[in-house]
């Protein structure tokens, strides 16, 4: 069934038309001195110290309108396709497979999930420690006795994202001696730039791609063995410098990496939600094992939350339908998640593909086209860097932004004020976003300059500007985790009431094959016959041009 077919969509629908030009942040908060007390609320985890406190009372929501947003959920059977997910069911319909990235972090093993693979992620994990253990105590070795110092993971998307982003969240976590490089980017100026740091005999390559297939990690870690070879010259010492991660043992052993130097995943582990994964290895080499397991236990409470609370409590529920909200009825084309920490500078990039690359999907399950708007473009950035770059358009500008304000009770760096002083731009943003200024208190401001009408308008803000505040104690692994698998629930729960399967993505191909089909063009050989006039006519300039 289409979302729109739900009888709540029909009223969500009617009570948008009945409130959108009363409904405002202002009006709500007057008439409600309790509204923080009703509309927050705090999640903490079972096995962890995890937190996330959700202040949603900045939304332009009523009683009517959260009731109706809860029991859409409830309509299109999101808990059903929850409980579905959890217990294996193959429910990336497109692909026929299994969606289990929470086996992978099923620490306390309360998730019971069958499938193939789920028995052997215990093993995994194992082979995982021992590995980043012998890297950081040193008992590893390079080929000519060194011990590591660089470590190169060389993977995109999903296989690039997640470790990027985590392992600079849990940067004060970091063992100092060891250098972390991240390429991702067919650009050879990523490699050489990367490269131009290592030294052959204490670098240590993490070839990490699900597939084993994709272009870019395949030319990229060539590209790094070949570098490698020049100074080791026999080909047995690759063995002691380059590991993969992957769900494609043949490819990895033909490439010539040994099988006792592969760390396996399965193919119900989606690329986008792998750091969980054998392709959190880099982080576990950086942050140490327990630290990696920590964020894998923090992910799993936020998991058992998302199984078992009501969904008025619900973080995940609740985050994704006030996306549903402005994104169905407001009309509103972005999210923004503005993380007041800048270990999490990195987090917004990530859920970029989290986000889009899961609800970017204009076809529902049953192959019909949607008649509604699906996944938002998902886009921010960290600290008050955006306040004095973007703020102006969320402020002022024609477009409805709903914002994310992410930030922790404590930092990792106490120096000075800094601290009290970002948060009190994480707290002061919101309160300006929804409540604005009129024209009287800026006329009152001005003072003699009140005459001047344009002076008076231009700084009116008109507030009613919907945000989520997102407290945590810490940016530790363990509520990193929970935050991180927070914002995969809301897209779960997103994708499940439109009706789209979150879990595949078909709309990464045609770019890759056409360019595969391009490539030896470049080099002249090939008709561009089949390709538009544009793109032909670029390639001919490009003939034309090069040496
Ligand atoms: O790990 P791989 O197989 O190299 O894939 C890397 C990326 O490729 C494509 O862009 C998509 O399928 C992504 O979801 C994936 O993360």
């Amino acid at each position: 069934m289409p979302a729109t077919a739900n009888p709540s969509w029909k009223k969500l629908q009617e009570l948008y038309e009945s409130n959108k030009d009363s409904l405002t942040l202002n009006s709500l908060f007057a008439q409600d001195p309790k509204r923080f007390e009703k509309l927050s609320t705090e999640f903490k985890g079972k096995y962890t110290d995890a937190n996330i406190f959700l202040d949603y009372s900045k939304n332009i929501v009523n009683d009517d309108i959260l009731k109706s947003l809860l029991s859409l959920v409830k309509e299109a059977n999101v808990e059903k396709l929850r409980d579905e997910m959890y217990a294996g069911e193959h429910i990336n319909t497109s692909e026929g497979r299994a969606v289990l990235h929470t086996a992978l972090r099923n620490v306390s093993g309360e998730l019971k999930q069958n499938e193939d693979g789920v028995q052997d992620v215990t093993a995994v994990l194992q082979h995982m420690k021992q590995f980043s253990d012998s890297i950081r105590d040193e008992s590893w070795k390079g080929y000519t006795g060194k011990p590591i110092k660089n470590v190169v993971n060389i993977g995109i998307g999903g296989s690039d994202l997640g470790p990027v982003m985590v392992t600079e969240a849990l940067k004060s976590y970091i063992k100092r001696d060891i250098n972390f490089h991240f390429v991702s980017n067919i650009d050879g100026t990523h490699m050489a730039e990367a490269l131009k740091a290592c030294d052959p005999e204490n670098t240590l390559f993490i070839v990490a791609s699900k597939t084993f297939t994709t272009q870019e990690t395949i030319t990229n870690a060539t590209t790094a063995r070949d570098w490698f070879l020049q100074s080791a010259k026999d080909k047995a010492h690759v063995a002691k410098h380059f590991v993969a991660l992957s769900t494609n043992t043949e490819a990895v052993t033909s490439f010539g990496i040994a099988q006792e130097n592969m760390f396996q995943f399965w193919d119900w582990v989606g690329g986008r939600y792998s750091l969980w994964s054998a392709i959190g290895l880099t982080i576990a080499i950086a942050v140490g094992y327990e630290n990696f397991h920590q964020l894998l236990a923090g992910a799993h409470d936020i998991d058992l939350h998302f199984k078992n609370a009501p969904l008025e409590e619900n973080l995940p529920v609740l985050l994704a339908v006030l996306g549903i909200w402005y994104n169905d009825f407001y009309g509103a084309q972005t999210h923004a998640i503005l993380p007041y920490d800048q270990y999490l500078h990195k987090f917004a990039d990530y859920f970029q593909q989290g986000d889009m690359e899961s609800n970017g999907k204009y076809i529902t399950k049953s192959g019909q086209h949607v008649d509604y708007q699906t996944g938002p473009i998902i886009w921010g950035q960290a600290g008050t860097n955006g306040q004095h770059a973007f703020y102006q358009l969320i402020h002022q500008g024609t477009k409805l932004i709903p914002c994310d304000f992410i930030f922790p009770v404590e930092t990792h760096n106490p120096i000075g004020e800094h601290h009290k002083i970002l948060l009190s731009n994480a707290l002061a943003q919101p309160e300006a976003l929804a409540f604005g200024k009129d024209e009287a208190t800026v006329k009152k401001e001005l003072g003699a300059q009140a005459s001047n009408e344009t002076l008076v308008k231009s700084k009116v803000f008109p507030g009613n500007k919907p945000t989520n505040s997102l407290v945590v104690q810490k940016i530790t692994p363990a509520t990193l985790g929970a935050l991180i698998a927070l914002y995969e629930h809301k897209i779960f729960v997103q994708g499940a009431v439109w009706e789209i399967n979150s879990f595949d993505q078909m709309g990464v191909e045609l770019g890759k094959v056409l360019a595969k089909s391009i490539l030896p063009k470049l080099s002249g050989n090939g008709s561009t016959d089949e390709l538009s006039s544009s793109t032909a006519g670029l390639i001919n300039y490009y003939l034309s041009h090069s040496k």
